[in-house]
């Protein structure tokens, strides 16, 4: 508020001065004494102000010193290299840009904290193996009001005990009956893809990603939301709109600021959408819970009923969850279910279109991809596809691993080092965030012969000499909890889509141009075509 003094007047007989202020109070005067106070206040929050970015800018000079011979950027002064960050499109160009500038160790700075971006897989190794550099950095804040404290967004101490407990909820046998889940979403999902078979032109991203929503809903609550059939239910556009959201906070300095955000008309949006999204959980946990409660009155277990073939789905499993002995409270199961809804769904969405993308682009590939489907199921469109299957899909793996290497679905992800780490002598210390450049790794000529090809063959070989070099899941402690469920999920989608059309290049044909919002995405959609295949599965010859 800004304090406009007017005219002084000597006024009262106790000789006390007044300043006159414009529209302050009723009187119009202001005594000098709380004028002063006010003054003192602001001198005292402006010097707390400086010391506290004097103290930071200390730090980070200790910092700077240390890492003195890593090359990067020159900073500008207080806004560091924020300029080159400006929007989410620019940040992958701006990481090759870095990469090929400075090298596979870049120190840049945002503000006064440094970011060291990383694309060497020795550092990697180092950093990703480490069982106490496990801590996420403040960029994961943002999705905090969705997730909590689930486990993408826990500190180390919570994270450590629910890794621990989540586990087997991944394993390899249950995953085994999550395969019964994808049938019906796919089901649709081919459907809705005839409605464009005559387009010269589809972005395959928004009806996969409302297909891989239906997919999570189901195996992940139990639910069926039926995202396909309802694309504008609350439910759907709250998890869209929670998804931009966030994006835009990472990237607007505006935004970051709470106190700023809860201006903007954004944040009355996210109240809404929360409050759908959190409502929905809660309610299908409440659900789930008297569901079980009525069944264990019928003396009727769990087990039981989600033996064989019937579906199976993670909240039956969560709820059955203890941590220190006591079950996880209904908030709690909450967290964990946003998570790996949020984790499970766009994930699976941009990864399978961008394989989609490569195979209408690569016909010769498409063409094996299509023998491998024939050898297992001959003429069958719709067989019964069992676990099993999936796993003999071994080509359909190396054309979804080598999709995610050139598109990778989680282009960068970060961690602060809460301890200092050391390789080939190099320190790097302590309070430092770290950016994993996994866009710019998995194409470094370094450890990929013609990085820019694309050739599923090249995973051909178990080549284990550059394990941390190719790193769509993350590694170490702290990676993908669903990459096996997300990589049967995946070959059962792309298998489907292959059975009933072929795919081909756009007309006019479009590359994608990149942006890296929570997960890769193309700004102007993942452009393919669609032509429904004959009734026999018959092999493309050529496009
Ligand atoms: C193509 C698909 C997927 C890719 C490329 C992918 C990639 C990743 C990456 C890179 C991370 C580490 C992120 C970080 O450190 O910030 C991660 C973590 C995680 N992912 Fe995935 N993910 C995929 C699918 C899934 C699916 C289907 C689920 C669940 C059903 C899932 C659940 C999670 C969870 C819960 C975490 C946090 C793990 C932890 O911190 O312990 N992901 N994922």
């Amino acid at each position: 508020m800004s304090v406009q003094i007017l005219q002084l007047n000597l006024k009262n007989k106790t000789n006390v001065y007044y300043f006159r202020r414009k529209s302050v109070n009723e009187s119009g005067y202001y005594p000098v004494a709380k004028r002063m106070a006010l003054t003192t206040l602001m001198v005292s929050l402006f010097l707390l102000v400086i010391s506290i970015m004097i103290w930071i800018n200390r730090k980070s000079m200790k910092q700077k010193k240390i890492l003195a011979r890593i090359p990067g950027p020159k900073p500008y002064p207080l806004i560091g290299n924020a300029l080159d960050f400006k929007s989410t499109a620019d940040i992958i160009k701006v990481y090759i840009k870095y990469m090929k500038s400075y090298g596979d160790i870049v120190l840049a700075s945002i503000g006064t904290t440094l970011k060291l971006l990383i694309s060497d897989h020795e550092v990697l190794e180092a950093l990703l193996t480490s069982t106490t550099n496990i801590e996420k950095l403040s960029d994961y804040y943002y999705l905090e009001n969705w997730l909590g404290q689930g486990l993408i967004t826990s500190k180390p101490t919570r994270w450590r005990k629910h890794r621990k407990i989540l586990t087997p909820a991944f394993h390899f046998q249950i995953l085994d009956k999550f395969v019964t889940s994808f049938e019906r979403p796919t089901t649709i999902f081919i459907k809705k893809l005839r409605k464009y078979k005559d387009n010269k032109s589809l972005d395959i991203y928004p009806p996969m990603d409302l297909c891989t929503l239906d997919i999570v809903c189901d195996t992940v609550m139990g639910t069926t939301i039926d995202a396909q059939e309802n694309e504008n239910s609350d439910y759907v556009s709250a998890v869209k709109t929670m998804g931009r959201i966030i994006c835009e906070r990472v990237t607007s300095p505006m935004k970051q600021v709470d106190f700023l955000f809860r201006l903007t008309k954004d944040y009355q949006k996210q109240k809404a959408a929360l409050k759908t999204l959190h409502d929905h959980t809660d309610f299908v946990i409440q659900q789930r819970r008297n569901e079980i409660f009525r069944m264990q009155q019928k003396s009727n277990n769990i087990e039981s009923k989600s033996s064989g073939k019937s579906k199976m789905n993670f909240l039956d499993m969560i709820l059955h969850l203890e941590v220190d002995g006591e079950p996880l409270s209904d908030e709690v199961i909450r967290e964990e279910v946003d998570t790996i809804m949020l984790a499970g769904h766009d994930t699976t969405a941009s990864a399978m279109s961008f394989t989609l993308y490569c195979l209408a682009n690569h016909p010769e590939v498409q063409k094996r991809a299509v023998e491998e489907q024939i050898q297992l199921f001959g003429n069958q469109k719709n067989p019964e596809i069992q676990h099993k299957d999936l796993q003999n899909m071994t080509y359909l793996q190396m054309v979804i691993k080598e999709s995610l290497r050139l598109y990778p679905t989680v282009p960068s992800f970060g961690r602060i080092l809460t301890e200092n780490f050391q390789v080939g002598g190099q320190v790097y210390p302590k309070g430092v965030d770290c950016f994993i450049n996994v866009f710019g790794i998995h194409r470094n000529p370094k450890y990929f012969k013609d990085p820019e090809t694309f050739n599923p063959m090249r995973f051909a070989d178990d080549n284990t000499q550059f394990r941390f070099a190719y790193i769509p899941f993350s590694a170490g402690p702290r990676n993908c909890i669903g990459q096996r469920f997300a990589m049967l999920e995946m070959k059962y989608v792309v298998s489907s889509v292959l059975r009933h059309f072929i795919l081909e290049p756009a007309t006019p044909k479009e590359e994608p141009i990149l942006c890296h919002d929570i997960v890769l995405k193309s700004k102007n959609g993942i452009k393919i075509s669609i032509r429904e295949r004959n009734s026999n599965l018959e092999v493309p010859s050529s496009f």
